[in-house]
């Protein structure tokens, strides 16, 4: 149909308004991953007001007359946008959801500046069941089939809210990789993460811990345990990944402190940003959301060049992503290995102190601390045997089966990395989970805390500590401490479920290596001191925030030198 009979303003508008409404089509489509493509769409505007001339006569200026067209376009950029994600047509249209999160996911930035996606996700799931529509093109999945689905061989790989999470001049760290790229780069951390590598960090591991056993044993008053025990995994992490020279236990008002604050702001940094990829890249050229990004690689690099100066005189992980010990055809570019080097202190270090600082809380805060006795009982008999040795009972998972139990439930309770980053179904391989269509394109999230508060995996006393749910099979076990549970068959505990670790080929690369620092940190602390909870720990657990790896707040306990053992005294001195 012609539009010869409309007035030449209305021509324009409408033309730009058609315009717009191609914009959509098309960045629907082709996802734009830098900001020249935005650019250019958006500088089609102008260019069709100066296409046609004579249409400006009717505005009183040509600057009045891009307005005009600016303000066009954008309504009908939006109007399409808001029509077509609402619409029955949509593909996920037949999964519930808010409404406000089908719209936009900027609807969902609050949630995830506060840090309080995973609660929220958990809440939507209560409301609208096992998978919710949580953004246009996106759902949360807490249906056990899609562990698996999703996240298992053969399952959905990592999508852009990855890539925004990272810095845009570094090489891609494993957490960003996917496919051969990350099996090949997987490979050299499987070696790091080894029996064998293992059993070479114990020494690192013991220095650092008796170091934390030591400035604890000469805090006066009220301790802040949340930031002991960071300081403690940071040098540890740093040991691993750069050997050594962080010291934060050493100085804790020192500048490499500092590191810990660019960490927290940067993971909020990224992960508010993650929200919207198409914007990331522009997004990471302002110096706010690349500041604490940046920080962290020149400290990567710092530490890195001090790394290459000591050579393979330690077996540290280092010494394995770099792959000292030519293993591979050929050697990692250095660059590469930074980069994991700076992941391996996010990803190792806040997650081991969160997951150690929740057991100290959790045994202490509940039931008038009736764990905490249990728990001690359990790590004295330990350290009174003879043949006592911590770090053979670290490698085992049955050794001390109530410390075990204990540091699942924390697990459970505030899994370090509450929600991980989006997957994406490609295009021609939708899924299935639980009997429903996933069609390609669509971002998921599989969010560990969602499944782990989920009643249908884990109950009775869903929302509370409670590790006797880890000991069922092994009533004696519980009953040598004063505890009892109910009989197996009236608890539900789908252990699959459990996914602290995440699931499937990128699951938790340091995860033998958490739970080694957890154990042998754990059996220190409550063997040696008597810890209380002091006033300002109750808000422990509201104080933890989801910018993909927990932040936290402050623990405040008090401390008392208990009399510990022979065991004990001969492992710190033998650290010396
Ligand atoms: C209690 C402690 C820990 C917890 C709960 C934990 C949890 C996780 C989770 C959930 C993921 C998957 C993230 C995602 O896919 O978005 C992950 C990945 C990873 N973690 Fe851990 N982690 C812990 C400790 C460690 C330690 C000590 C290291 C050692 C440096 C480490 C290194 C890594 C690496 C390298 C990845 C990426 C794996 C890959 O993509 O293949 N983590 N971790």
């Amino acid at each position: 149909m012609s539009d010869a009979g409309i007035p030449s303003p209305l021509r324009l508008l409408a033309r730009v308004a058609t315009l717009g409404v191609a914009t959509h089509w098309v960045l629907k489509r082709y996802e734009p991953r830098t900001h020249a493509p935005v650019l250019a769409l958006i500088s089609t505007v102008p260019a069709l007001v100066l296409a046609f001339p004579s249409s400006l006569q009717a505005f009183s200026t040509a600057t009045s007359a891009v307005l005009a067209c600016y303000a066009t376009y954008v309504t009908a950029l939006s109007l399409s946008v808001l029509v077509y994600r609402l619409s029955p047509s949509h593909p996920l249209a037949k999964f519930p959801g808010p409404l406000l999160y089908r719209v936009s996911n900027l609807c969902a930035l609050s949630m995830v500046w506060n840090g309080t996606q995973h609660v929220v996700l958990r809440e939507l799931h209560d409301r609208y069941g096992p998978i919710v529509r949580v953004g246009p093109n996106k759902l949360s999945v807490c249906s056990i089939d899609g562990i698996q689905t999703i996240l298992g061989a053969g399952g959905v790989p990592k999508g852009r809210t990855y890539e925004a999470r990272q810095d845009p001049n570094a090489p891609k760290n494993l957490l960003v990789l996917t496919g051969k790229a990350h099996a090949a780069r997987r490979r050299l951390w499987n070696r790091g993460m080894s029996p064998e590598a293992l059993r070479e960090y114990e020494r690192f591991l013991l220095r650092r811990a008796t170091q934390l056993f030591r400035k604890l044993e000469g805090q006066k008053g009220i301790v802040d345990m949340s930031a002991w025990i960071s300081y403690f995994a940071f040098d540890f992490m740093g040991d691993m990944a750069f050997g050594g020279g962080f010291e934060m236990l050493e100085d804790p008002q020192g500048d490499r402190d500092i590191l810990r604050n660019n960490i927290k702001n940067a993971m909020r940094t990224v992960t508010v940003i993650s929200q919207v990829p198409w914007g990331a890249s522009t997004l990471r050229t302002l110096p706010v959301f690349s500041r604490d990004l940046l920080a962290m690689r020149a400290f990567g690099v710092k530490f890195a060049t001090q790394r290459v100066k000591s050579g393979s005189q330690v077996k540290d992980l280092w010494y394995h992503l770099i792959d000292e010990a030519k293993h591979e055809k050929t050697t990692p570019p250095m660059s590469d290995v930074v980069a994991d080097g700076v992941l391996a202190i996010i990803a190792g270090a806040d997650t081991v102190a969160t997951a150690t600082l929740s057991v100290i809380y959790y045994v202490l805060s509940t039931e008038g601390g009736k764990y905490m006795t249990a728990l001690q009982q359990e790590v004295d008999g330990f350290f009174a045997r003879s043949d006592a040795d911590l770090f053979a009972a670290a490698r085992e998972a049955d050794a001390l089966p109530f410390l075990n139990a204990c540091i699942n439930e924390a697990l459970r309770m505030q899994p370090p990395g509450p929600t991980s980053g989006t997957r994406r179904v490609v295009d021609g391989a939708p899924k299935v989970v639980n009997g429903q269509l996933i069609p390609s394109g669509t971002d998921v999230y599989v969010p560990p805390y969602a499944f782990h508060r989920d009643p249908a995996y884990f109950s009775p006393h869903t929302n509370a500590f409670w590790p006797e749910r880890w000991l069922l099979s092994t009533p004696g076990a519980l009953a040598a401490l004063g505890l009892s549970a109910p009989a197996a068959s009236s608890v539900v505990h789908i252990a699959d479920a459990f996914i602290p670790f995440s699931a499937g080929p990128a699951n938790c690369a340091g995860r033998a290596l958490a739970w080694q620092e957890m154990r042998v940190v754990l059996a220190l602390l409550v063997h040696g001191f008597e810890v209380r909870l002091a006033a300002g720990a109750e808000r422990w657990e509201a104080e933890l925030r989801d910018h993909f790896v927990m932040s936290r707040g402050a623990l405040p306990v008090t401390l008392e030198r208990r009399r510990g053992s022979a065991s004990l005294d001969a492992l710190l001195e033998g650290a010396a």
